[in-house]
């Protein structure tokens, strides 16, 4: 069945679609490799003792420790004085929020969604609650209220306060002209024309790069935990793309992918802690759990910091005015010999201090890597678990790719069911799976729930991607459901904020393109090479690190695929099969 979701119908038309994204192709790109610069320590001399990766190491998805949880008379409490507002209580009990809490919140939040209904209170503590959302009006009317400047009711609140520790200044947590600013400076380094060179250059070789490193797996039969390998692929891929440096975590292991899992799951604890210690200056170094969060903080800092360095020390007078020249006339600007985005804003904005260029390219390394690897994981997780629509995916990839290993930026226009896939997976497992904001002055919800100020709201994307109210059979993964695939993509836009895995409004991720164009080519460069299976009995569990994690990894069999003969599109280009 096509479906559609029951408030709005099918998505409207309206906004990008892949077709229009199939722009004429460019000659394929040489490939770049990216390489350290010598005059400067290298990045990776801290990763000395590196040892070779096996794809079966899990994070820790316990990250730096666990909460302190409320007890329940203190929560009893908060349901007392919620309960005088006009909005629902849910009724949670001590181990229900012991779950928020600690492991997979959304889950939770669910059950207080069928419960109470689409908007509910939801009190955490003595004094905390969160006003919990999961209505696509009430989201879209939040989400577009958030740094807005003719409408500013919202900010990041909560989010910004727990993650300052990693994200310092960045651009992806601060709020009002400071944030505006930034991003009007970061956003254009995302154009399309680098979106092109990165296709080539970074997503389809990297991706191929991790595709042999599979042959042996395959070869001798041995299991792959396909969680840990999307990680380190979309780390080699935001490093390439954002500092055109290669973390080799393929290779070795990376201590920054874990860092990285270690900070981001610290937020999520901060977020919910009765005592929040962390708030109490110098303490953190003492406290076993801060301070192991704090490491994973100066790791990433001091990786980001060398790699600013080295850039600084390529960029000469002349590549500036290149770019403030082309900035002035709104034009795109590339460094073709080094298209990363570190490499744009030192060559366009000079004026920034190196505090706030490492912030903001944190926030991009952090919010482009976990995210990706995930939406990668559960599409991969999904399709192997419906092998029709995996026969349709490969089917796809093999039509449109013919010989070819990786995909053109043509090619990339017709992988409209493998787009779809990944839509699909997102919606089923968004990354985040909540968003939080805070109201800055009183206001009120459509269906006039109360909102007063300083409460702290939680957007459930999972709950309205889950939600019987707004889509049918929505726990079936349903890659049709969009509508036709030479329609648009799914958006938030012609959904009506019925599917907003990029959240939406101002604040709205703004490496959305970016994502499916990665995850599509990865997918794409796999399907093409390998049959997966999953290894039997295994309980896949979920847990969260601000995206959706499994608990104990995804491991699958993998299989070389017989080349696919024929098909394709005829374009020349992308990298060719040896002996199709
Ligand atoms: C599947 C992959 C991704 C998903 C699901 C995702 C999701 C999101 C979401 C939901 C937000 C908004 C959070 C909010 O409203 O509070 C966001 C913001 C952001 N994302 Fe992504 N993201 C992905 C990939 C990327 C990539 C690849 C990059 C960088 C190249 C990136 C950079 C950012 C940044 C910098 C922000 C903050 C924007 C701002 O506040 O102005 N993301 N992302």
């Amino acid at each position: 069945m096509m479906l559609s979701g029951r408030t709005s119908g099918k998505p409207t038309v309206g906004s990008r679609s892949t077709s229009s994204r199939s722009a004429p192709l460019q000659r394929p790109a040489p490939f770049v490799p990216v390489k350290h610069v010598s005059r400067v320590a290298p990045v990776r001399a801290q990763n000395e003792d590196d040892e070779p990766s096996t794809f079966g190491k899990n994070i820790d998805s316990k990250g730096a420790g666990t909460s302190f949880t409320s007890p329940g008379w203190l929560t009893q409490l908060n349901m007392l004085w919620g309960g005088k507002s006009n909005v629902p209580v849910a009724n949670a009990q001590p181990d229900d929020i012991k779950e928020l809490l600690g492991g997979a919140l959304f889950k939770a939040l669910y059950k207080w969604m069928v419960e109470s209904g689409p908007i509910y209170l939801l009190p955490t503590g003595p004094v905390s609650s969160f006003l919990v959302i999961s209505d696509p009006a009430a989201a879209k009317h939040v989400l577009r209220s958030t740094d807005n400047s003719q409408r500013n009711i919202y900010d990041k609140g909560l989010v910004a306060e727990v993650s300052q520790f990693l994200f310092g200044q960045g651009f992806a947590i601060t709020g009002g002209e400071e944030w505006k600013a930034r991003r009007r400076a970061v956003g254009p380094s995302l154009h399309k024309g680098y979106l092109e060179a990165m296709l080539d250059r970074v997503f389809g070789a990297s991706s191929l790069f991790a595709a042999d490193k599979l042959r042996t797996a395959a070869a001798e039969g041995t299991p792959v935990n396909m969680e840990a390998l999307f990680s380190q692929l979309t780390l080699d891929i935001i490093g390439k793309s954002v500092f055109n440096y290669d973390f080799n975590s393929l290779t070795s292991n990376s201590p920054v992918i874990q860092a990285v899992y270690t900070a981001l799951k610290e937020t999520e604890q901060r977020a919910t802690d009765l005592l929040p210690l962390w708030k109490i200056p110098g303490i953190g170094w003492f406290i076993p759990r801060q301070r192991k969060a704090l490491e994973a903080v100066e790791l990433i800092r001091k990786t980001t910091n060398d790699l600013i360095k080295q850039c600084k020390e390529m960029v000469d007078e002349e590549e500036m005015r290149a770019a403030s020249a082309a900035a002035a006339a709104g034009t795109e600007y590339l460094n073709d010999a080094d298209p990363s985005v570190l490499r744009f804003l030192i060559a366009a904005r000079e004026e920034v201090d190196s505090t706030q260029l490492r912030d903001d390219l944190l926030s991009m390394l952090v919010a482009g890597h976990e995210t990706t690897g995930s939406a990668l994981t559960w599409t991969l997780y999904l399709l192997v678990n419906n092998p029709d629509k995996m026969a349709k995916a490969q089917a796809e990839v093999d039509a449109v790719l013919g010989a070819r290993l990786t995909p053109t930026m043509a090619d990339y226009g017709q992988l409209r069911y493998v787009m779809r896939c990944v839509n699909e997976s997102m919606r089923l497992y968004p990354h985040p799976p909540v968003l939080l904001r805070r109201a800055l002055v009183e206001d009120e919800l459509p269906g006039g729930f109360k909102v007063p100020v300083g409460q702290d709201v939680m957007i459930s994307v999972y709950n309205i991607h889950h939600s019987p109210a707004v889509w049918d059979d929505p726990e079936a993964f349903i890659p049709e459901r969009f509508g036709p695939l030479d329609g648009p993509v799914p958006n938030e836009q012609n959904t009506d904020f019925r599917y907003i895995p990029f959240s939406g409004g101002p604040r709205k991720c703004v490496g959305d393109q970016f994502a499916l164009m990665e995850a599509v080519v990865a997918l794409t460069v796999l399907l093409r090479q390998y049959d997966f299976t999953m290894v039997p009995n295994q309980k896949i569990g979920m847990t969260t690190g601000a995206t959706i994690h499994t608990t104990d990894g995804l491991y699958m069999y993998v299989k070389e695929r017989r080349a696919a003969a024929g098909g394709g599109s005829g374009v020349a280009g992308g990298k060719q099969l040896a002996a199709a």
